[in-house]
């Protein structure tokens, strides 16, 4: 199951994190904002629009910079998902969390620090060491 997610940066660098209601799966843990690509749609495409319907905000498709992947161990021990990892600077409109999950801006020792779910854990690797601050 292909998913992607959004590293949002701000001028200051700071990195936008979403924090998954409580009643989902990883509830509570903090994730880069996106979700599920569906079937026949561009990776990119799909993540405008999560990045529309979970926090009320507009991306150009051609701003987004591909960062990295991560994707969970073929054992079975783990619903089989890979997360496409995209990095962005510029978003039209307010920012507002529409899924009821908390939004936050941190920087790069604060996002590391996070509790995360274990894919989240390496695109933030990953995103840190392509352009650390
Ligand atoms: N961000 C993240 N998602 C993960 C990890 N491992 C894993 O199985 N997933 C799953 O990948 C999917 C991410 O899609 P999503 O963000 O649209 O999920 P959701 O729960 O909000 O939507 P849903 O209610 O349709 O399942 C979820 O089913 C989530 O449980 C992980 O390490 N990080």
């Amino acid at each position: 199951m292909p998913v992607v997610a959004l590293a949002l940066r701000a001028s200051n660098g700071r990195v936008l994190m979403h924090r998954r209601p409580f009643e989902k799966a990883h509830g509570g843990l903090w994730e880069f904002p996106g979700g599920k690509v569906e079937a026949g749609e561009h990776p990119v495409i799909a993540l405008v629009r999560e990045i529309s319907e979970e926090l009320a905000v507009g991306i150009d498709p051609s701003h987004l910079e591909p960062v990295g992947f991560a994707q969970t161990t073929v054992d079975g021990a783990a619903p089989p998902i890979v997360i496409l990892l995209y990095a962005c600077t510029a978003w039209t409109g307010e920012l507002t969390s529409q899924e009821g999950g908390a939004i936050g801006w941190f920087d790069e020792a604060e996002v590391k620090a996070l509790d995360k779910p274990p894919l989240d854990i390496m695109l933030a690797d990953q995103l840190f060491a392509k352009s650390p601050r």
